[in-house]
């Protein structure tokens, strides 16, 4: 069964505006649980601008799920991922300026160091999967540093279709399909997220060699609309329609 993580990052977005301790992300990720999330994904910024460190000791306290820990190859990343020995640790790129995550993380030209990185994360038991492009290259890295997942960006392909630009993002979707196919004839899990919505999600969900999609933003939004529990609902349903 494909597999929905809940990204709950923007619920501290909201309650960081104010400051305080509303809306709980925490209480977020139980009712995505409740509604049938598979597992919940948080990012852990270096500058805290939504998910703060508290939030993580709340999550791994409270969590029957498992915890997908977004976060930055840095040091301090390391050290707060193997004090708390998430499920999964997902390796992505940061740049202080950018408004969202825009790209996949530069594994080729960063193997070595990248490799002696991750080598305690999988001795502590995390399943180390990085957050990459379609790029054949970058996903060959990704293999011979030991990932054992890659969570393909679908941020591209979503832009282009909220934007109407059908011929490239049917491009953008080519490349992502012959990607999660290559990943997997490497022995790769395959995942994939960011930006994808009710009305873009199916053509992802479709593709067999995908296991998990990770969802965040949207969700929250439409929890405005409609409360988190039926949005959440309502994704798993397209999701599992595109399977059927
Ligand atoms: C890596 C990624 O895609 C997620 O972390 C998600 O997009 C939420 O984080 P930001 O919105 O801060 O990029
Ligand atoms: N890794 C992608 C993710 O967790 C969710 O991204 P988004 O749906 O918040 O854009």
């Amino acid at each position: 069964m494909l597999r929905l993580g809940v990204n709950i990052d923007h619920v501290a977005t909201v309650r960081n505006a104010r400051g305080g301790a509303y809306p709980d992300p925490t209480r977020a990720a139980k009712l995505a649980e409740e509604a049938g999330a598979d597992g919940i994904t948080a990012h852990l910024r270096e500058d805290r601008r939504h998910i703060l460190d508290a939030d993580i000791d709340a999550l791994m306290d409270t969590l029957t799920v498992p915890l997908n820990f977004e976060m930055a190859a840095t040091k301090e990343m390391q050290a707060i991922a193997l004090r708390h020995k998430p499920h999964a640790v997902c390796l992505v790129p940061e740049k202080r300026e950018e408004r969202t995550t825009e790209g996949g993380l530069e594994v080729a030209r960063e193997e070595n160091q990248l490799a002696h990185y991750i080598a305690p994360l999988r001795e502590a038991g995390c399943r180390v999967s990085i957050f990459i492009a379609a790029d054949q290259q970058q996903i060959e890295a990704a293999n011979r540093i030991g990932a054992q997942v890659i969570e393909l960006h679908t941020g591209a392909y979503c832009d282009l279709h909220a934007e109407g630009h059908f011929a490239e993002r049917d491009i953008e979707f080519a490349r992502l399909r012959e990607m999660a196919t290559f990943a997997h004839s490497l022995g790769l899990e395959v995942h994939a997220g960011h930006g994808l919505t009710y009305d873009c999600v199916k053509p992802i969900a479709a593709l067999p060699e995908v296991v998990e999609l990770n969802i965040g933003h949207f969700l929250i939004g439409e929890a405005i609309f409609s409360g988190l529990d039926p949005a959440i609902r309502e994704m798993r349903r397209l999701m599992d329609e595109a399977r059927a």
